[in-house]
This record gives structure tokens, sequence and C-alpha cells, in this order.
């Protein structure tokens, strides 16, 4: 079976009651794809989560930007796995960049969040990639090793993972990585997974590209064999996210 286009949209730390209804109107009258050929994931602020889920059109689903690393308890102002099963929220974006980077958090504690969430019956959406330092030093792939390594060590079940590949320098910056540079990234992804979980895995997991996607180049990325998909964040606050999951199509030509 083929890979099915992912678009996720990642609304970070925005929005106010009054913006997300009118952002969610906008995306519920969009014509996109069907859900044969795209599954669509929208990840409001924890605070909007039961008020976007009771409002969302049917065929998209919500998720969470983070989860707590295990049960839950005396850890104030976290938020547990737990939690979001009992809301019905099926996904969660973790160790996205801004998290480890803001809020120091390491490979390991994303990779035990991955587990566990996982354990928890949510599906995942982890986060990877490397600054633009590490790039200049010819590390891209030994970093997101790292991080590749701390989530398979902990993960035996890789159905209900979407990996996303956002390159640090490509977030919120406008800068967008070319079409060869996401496909080539993807790629060594791709072989590592092989080589350190399964060819099976490697063959079936979606790796999603995420850093300055919009209406404009969705669909040349989304011509790469290995790109199944998008994490957008600023572009999925507005209407061209209808164009963005639009892109599905490419993959039907
Ligand atoms: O971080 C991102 C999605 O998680 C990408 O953000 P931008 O699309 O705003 O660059």
């Amino acid at each position: 079976m083929g890979r099915k286009f992912f678009v996720g949209g990642n609304w970070k730390c925005n929005g106010t009651t009054e913006s997300v209804k009118k952002l969610v109107e906008v995306l519920n009258q969009g014509e996109v794809p069907s859900e044969d050929i795209v599954e669509v994931v929208v990840a409001p602020p924890f605070v909007f989560l039961p008020l976007i889920k009771s409002l969302l059109r049917s065929d998209f689903a919500v998720a969470a930007q983070n989860a707590w690393v295990k049960k839950g308890g005396a850890f104030t102002g976290e938020i547990s796995a737990e939690q979001l099963v009992n809301l019905g929220i099926p996904w969660v974006i973790l160790g996205h960049s801004e998290r480890r980077a803001l809020l120091n958090e390491s490979n390991e504690f994303v990779g035990a969040k991955v587990a566990y969430a996982l354990e928890q019956g949510l599906k995942v959406i982890p986060c990877v990639g490397e600054t633009l330092e590490q790039r200049e030093a010819g590390k891209t792939m030994d970093v997101i090793t790292d991080q590749l390594k701390a989530i398979a060590d902990k993960v035996e079940h890789w159905e209900n993972v979407v990996l996303a590949y956002e390159p640090v320098w490509a977030i919120g910056t406008g800068k967008v990585a070319t079409p060869d540079q996401a496909q080539e990234v993807h790629v060594d992804i791709r072989k590592w997974i092989a080589a350190n979980v399964s060819e099976d895995v490697a063959s079936q997991v979606r790796i999603i590209y995420g850093g300055s996607v919009n209406g404009g180049n969705a669909n040349e990325l989304a011509h790469q064999p290995d790109v199944d998909g998008f994490l957008v964040g600023g572009a999925s606050l507005k209407p061209e996210f209808i164009d963005i999951i639009k892109a599905a199509e490419v993959k039907t030509k």
C-alpha cells in the first residue's frame, strides 16, 4: 500500500476564540481531495482543542502540540497523553524544534514522550531537524540520526508514527528547503530507518516536510518521491492551507 499524503497544520501559540472559529469556518468550506488521497490534521493550542474538535469537519482530525512524558500527576502546567485520549484527541506533535530549543527538550526526553504517547494509543508526529550551523558544518544527518535513535530505542511499533523533518533554518523564516534538499534528507532518514528499524517500516512510514511551506511551493515539494506531506506553521493559519492540502493531487498523477 502506498503512503497516504499527510498535511498537518501546526497553529503554535496563536489564536483567540474568535480567530480560531473563523479559521475553522474557512477550513470547513475548503474543497480538498478525498480522505483516500489525503489525511489532514490541525493542531490548535491546548485551550482550543475541545472547541476545534466540536466544530471541525469530520474528514479532518485534531492534534495536540505536546504531551507530558509519563502518566499525569503532580506536574503543574503539563497535560498528559491520557487526558488527550480522554478528550478524544487522536494525534500529538512531539519534539518540535521550538520546544527542543526553547524548553531544552533533549533527544532522550522526546524519545520517551513519543513511546509513552504511542503506548496510550495516540498517533504521534515526532519532529527532527538540524540548525543552519549544523547543516553548514556538514552534520545534518549526524544530528538527525541522534534524534531518530532516541526515538527508535524506545519505539517498537511505527504504524502510528508520522515523522516530520523540519530543518530549523526553514521554520518561520520564509527560507524553504529546496525540493532536492528535502528529498535528500527524507531519503537519508528512510535509509537510516531501513538499517536500524526495518525495511518494512522504512517503506511504510510517512516522512513529511516542514519549514516555510506555503501555497506557492507545496506542489513542487510534493513532487519529490519521498516527501509524503507537510507540517505547516504560518500558512496553516490562512486560507492557503487549503491549497497546500490540494498538493496531495500531485501524487495521484
Ligand atoms: O514549525 C513548523 C511546523 O511545525 C513550520 O513553521 P512555518 O511553516 O511557519 O515555517
